[in-house]
């Protein structure tokens, strides 16, 4: 079928496909840097182990090894995906110029220079991570150690991101979402929960001390039921999160990763929970399978089901703040960039195609025969004659063209990279 025939079978539905296709395409979702490199990042070592209970597995040739390097890769999947795309960055992804180097805590802007110019050029906003692990001052906890000395150290190094977030926000023009993770947990039994997790409240107190404007820069605190080597127990649960966003809400927002928690929980039902009670909100999008695994995002139901409560909870109009987070170093890493992107794109789209104003209103009525029926047709509609005329729309390469030109470039540049 063509768009035209397409569009005419949307529109007995109700839905502007030319309206929806321009919406989506302002729309701003966060291309994470790290699944370039397997997150290991500019400033130490980067033969390091990935430490904070997160894993890359894999040893797919063409990793990228230089800011350069790494700076070509995102080129070539900005060519690739539809959208409006923001960059975010890792703190550890710091570019230091003139044989200088800056320890964690004294990071500054200037190391963010080349980023910036990055992202102006390409006319892209950009959000950022202060980079609670991989590093020796973890003890192996951050900003909940019981060392005052350790959590002086994290504590200058959040409230440094925090300078950094300031000036992309400045730079670009664009707000920047701060996001404040850590790893610090236990692999077994503790002997004190509250202990830590009153310290780690005290560290995020000391670091949003740092004066920002919060209309450019959106600290988040993401949360994690559990990671590699602290099973038992994380200090940034779901509710020290959830409780410390809820009690700071002039502060920070909440920032939830679809790979954190217990896997018969869906974040898609937790998004209009959250909205209910906060202006704005975070996400973190993934695929767990079983375990946060940080595979890459797939067009599958609960990707959908997210994009739809995105949609419908009235989050594109800047209350939900959209960003990838996966890591695959098993398969072409800019098929896996540019494979998660395209699917989040579609889903939004596929979201945005919906009579959502119809589907309430049957809810409303209690006539859950006819919804049921409507959203199981829903699914056979020509969705992707829309998808190809949304590519088109914005100039990137439909399904079907674009994974060659990812074989190309594998050829010429990334099987060089020994
Ligand atoms: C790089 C990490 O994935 C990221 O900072 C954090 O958001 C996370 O999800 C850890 O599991
Ligand atoms: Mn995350």
């Amino acid at each position: 079928m063509s768009y035209e025939e397409s569009r005419k079978r949307y529109a007995a539905l109700g839905v502007d496909t030319d309206a929806v296709i321009r919406l989506l395409r302002a729309v701003p979702v966060s291309l994470h840097c790290w699944q370039g490199d397997d997150v290991r990042g500019f400033d130490t070592d980067p033969s390091k182990p990935l430490t904070g209970g997160i894993q890359t597995t894999g040893n797919y040739p063409g990793r990228a090894r230089t800011p350069e390097e790494l700076m070509a890769d995102l080129d070539m999947v900005l060519s690739l995906i539809p959208g409006t795309p923001k960059m975010n960055l890792h703190a550890s992804y710091a570019i230091f110029e003139n044989g200088e180097w800056a320890d964690r805590n004294r990071l500054q802007p200037k190391h963010f220079r080349k980023w910036a110019a990055f992202c102006k050029e390409r006319n892209l906003g950009c959000d950022f991570n202060p980079t609670f692990f991989s590093h020796p001052k973890c003890d192996p906890l951050t900003l909940s150690s019981p060392n005052a000395e350790t959590r002086k150290f994290w504590i200058e190094h959040g409230k440094a991101c925090i300078r950094i977030s300031s000036y992309l926000a400045e730079e670009l023009g664009f707000p920047c979402v701060m996001n404040i993770w850590t790893g610090d947990g236990f692999k077994d039994i503790p002997g004190d929960r509250i202990g830590p997790r009153i310290r780690y409240r005290d560290a995020i107190d000391e670091i949003l001390r740092e004066p920002y404007d919060f209309s450019r820069v959106k600290p988040c605190i993401e949360s994690k039921v559990f990671g590699i080597g602290v099973e038992a127990y994380t200090t940034g649960s779901a509710e020290f999160a959830l409780c410390y966003a809820a009690m700071n809400r002039d502060k920070c927002i909440p920032l939830m990763d679809n790979g954190h928690y217990h896997p018969t929980e869906v974040v898609s039902d937790k998004i209009p929970a959250l909205l209910t009670f906060f202006r704005e909100i975070a996400l973190h999008i993934t695929r767990p399978i079983r375990w946060d695994s940080d595979h890459v995002v797939l067009y599958d139901d609960e990707t959908r089901e997210i994009a739809r409560e995105i949609v419908r909870c009235g989050g594109l109009d800047g209350r939900v703040h959209i960003a990838l987070d996966y890591f695959d170093a098993s398969i072409n890493r800019i098929s896996a960039w540019a494979t998660g992107y395209r699917n989040l794109q579609k889903a939004l789209l596929y979201a945005l195609l919906q009579p959502h104003e119809e589907m309430k209103g049957l809810q409303d009525k209690g006539q859950f025969s006819r919804l049921m029926v409507l959203q199981e047709e829903i699914k056979t509609m020509p969705f992707g004659d829309i998808w190809a005329e949304y590519c088109r729309f914005c100039g990137k390469p439909a399904d079907g063209e674009w994974f060659p030109l990812v074989e190309e470039y594998e050829k010429k540049v990334l099987v060089n990279r020994k």
